[in-house]
């Protein structure tokens, strides 16, 4: 059975006057352990995607399963990143961390203690008791990183996550991401416009066309890329060839040709 199995998948955006066909027909599996990224121009709705794979939006036909059940956006399967970081300014690192355990009345001494290996194993050792605004943007990411993996999702959503920093804390960022989630054998869907971060972190790629959004191209990364940390993906030999690949694949759907 696919660990995540999004099947037959419309979405249309009705208003009063307008109705805005954004999916059609999007089909794909995901393994257990798997990273796949969404990349595809403005508006081909790969948001709209992560969302109904969230269970935050109905979609109008179709449905998202896990392991064989459909997904619930209640039952903390599914954490969320998001290009910003959401952490609550009046609220301590270590009290942003926990605030979803305490709603869910699930925290214990065990998730504190957990919290703070988290922090010291991302490079954020002392900064329990610090607010937010006392911390880089690059830091408050790794802070948002560590709340979404604390409730053990079964699945994390990135939508564009690192597109908020600079370049240079981009890459350290998803080198340390790549790492914490794969040695925790986490599945990951990750939404961004970089192509080279979408080779540097997954296993595939799925290159959306828009109006309606639909999979024009699934890009299975090389063998010899897979597993290694982003930053030496994107030094290897086999990196410039895809990346141009997908790039003309692109360029193509953007200009209109087929
Ligand atoms: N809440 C909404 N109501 C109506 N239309 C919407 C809504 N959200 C998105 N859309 C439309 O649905 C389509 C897909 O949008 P979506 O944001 O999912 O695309 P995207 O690929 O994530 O875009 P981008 O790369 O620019 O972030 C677009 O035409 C958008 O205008």
């Amino acid at each position: 059975m696919d660990f995540l199995s999004v099947d037959s998948i419309h979405h249309t955006y009705f208003s009063p006057k307008t109705a805005t066909n954004a999916l059609a027909n999007i089909s794909l599996n995901v393994n257990e352990g798997e990273f796949i990224s969404f990349i595809g121009p403005s508006g081909c709705g790969k948001t709209t995607l992560l969302s109904i794979i969230a269970g935050l939006i109905k979609p109008t036909e179709g449905k998202v399963l896990l392991n064989g059940r459909p997904v619930s956006s209640e039952k903390n399967q599914m954490g969320y990143m998001l290009q910003q970081d959401y952490l609550f300014p009046w609220k301590t690192i270590e009290e942003n961390i926990l605030l979803g355990l305490r709603i869910m009345d699930s925290l214990t001494e065990e998730k504190k203690t957990e919290a703070y290996e988290l922090l010291e194993e991302l490079g954020l050792k002392g900064v329990g008791a610090s607010y937010p605004r006392e911390l880089s943007g690059g830091m408050r990411q790794r802070v948002a990183l560590i709340r979404t993996l604390i409730t053990e999702p079964k699945i994390l959503l990135l939508d564009e996550p690192f597109s908020a920093l600079d370049y240079q804390t981009k890459l350290k960022l998803e080198d340390l991401i790549f790492t914490t989630l794969k040695s925790l054998n986490k599945t990951a869907v990750l939404v961004t416009h970089d192509i080279g971060e979408a080779i540097a972190m997954s296993d595939r790629i799925i290159l959306f066309a828009s109006n309606p959004g639909r999979v024009h191209r699934v890009f299975e990364v090389p063998p010899e890329l897979k597993g290694l940390k982003p930053f030496t993906v994107r030094n290897h030999e086999a990196y410039p060839p895809f990346f141009q690949n997908i790039w003309k694949e692109l360029e193509n759907l953007e200009s209109g040709n087929p």
